[in-house]
């Protein structure tokens, strides 16, 4: 579990419940060896409270650690560090990420939003491990956010730290996204929104780990 994870499959349920569980088990899969896989699952559930999200984050490492697929939290380094979770995820707005690694153990990772290498470049300097860079394309699952970057931003970014593209990230584009020099991807929607999320998961997967 030494490669910074490259697939990150950001939550869509609001509580975690049986049927939530048993849906993201199955897009996450066994983890078998040789098998394309999610690397690590992100936590976002912005109506939640604290206590919701720690008992989620807590119940759903003891079902994906083992499978080696990492859980990060989104926002909360607090709740992060409550729940035993691998990671963070910082946005803008939330504590810089100088104060989250200073809190926080040696191998948790922190991710930090970024818009373009400008911000990039200060979040490496603060000990991020990674970008989450975007929106790259159109989402309608977040509003409010910047005009879409586009590739060529992507690129310059991810010339400064490991980025992981994030916005109307699907199948069709990851080949693009990756050639860019990103890292990884996060993706809601062209999982969560598929037919079949755990075929959408195992196609996006395939890709991100070939390209
Ligand atoms: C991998 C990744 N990148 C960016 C984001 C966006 O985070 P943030 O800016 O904190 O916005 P919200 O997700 O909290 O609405 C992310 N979640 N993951
Ligand atoms: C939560 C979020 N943050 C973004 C950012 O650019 O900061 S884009 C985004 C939504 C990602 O969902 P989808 O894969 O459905 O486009
Ligand atoms: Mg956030």
């Amino acid at each position: 579990m030494d490669v910074l994870p490259r697939f990150h499959l950001i939550t869509d349920f609001g509580p975690l419940d049986r049927d939530a569980l048993t849906r993201l088990l199955a897009v996450v899969g066994e983890g078998a060896v040789g098998t394309p896989r999610v690397d690590a699952v992100q936590v976002r559930a912005k109506q939640a409270s604290d206590r919701e999200v720690v008992a989620w984050t807590r119940e759903l490492l003891a079902e994906l650690a083992p499978r080696g697929t990492r859980v990060i939290v989104n926002d909360r380094l607090d709740v992060a560090l409550a729940a035993g979770a691998h990671g963070v995820h910082l946005g803008r707005n939330d504590l810089s990420v100088a104060d989250a690694r200073a809190l926080a153990p040696v191998d948790f990772l922190v991710g930090a939003t970024c818009r373009g290498p400008e911000h990039a470049i200060a979040a490496r300097a603060e000990g991020a491990d990674y970008a989450g860079v975007g929106p790259v394309h159109a989402t309608s699952t977040k509003d409010g956010l910047p005009d879409p970057l586009g590739l060529d931003v992507l690129a310059a970014t991810a010339r400064e730290i490991p980025a992981i593209a994030i916005g109307g990230i699907t199948a069709a584009r990851v080949r693009d996204v990756m050639t860019s020099g990103a890292h990884g991807v996060a993706v809601v929607a062209a999982v969560w929104k598929d037919p079949d999320p755990p075929g959408a998961a195992r196609e996006i997967a395939e890709l991100v780990h070939t390209s």
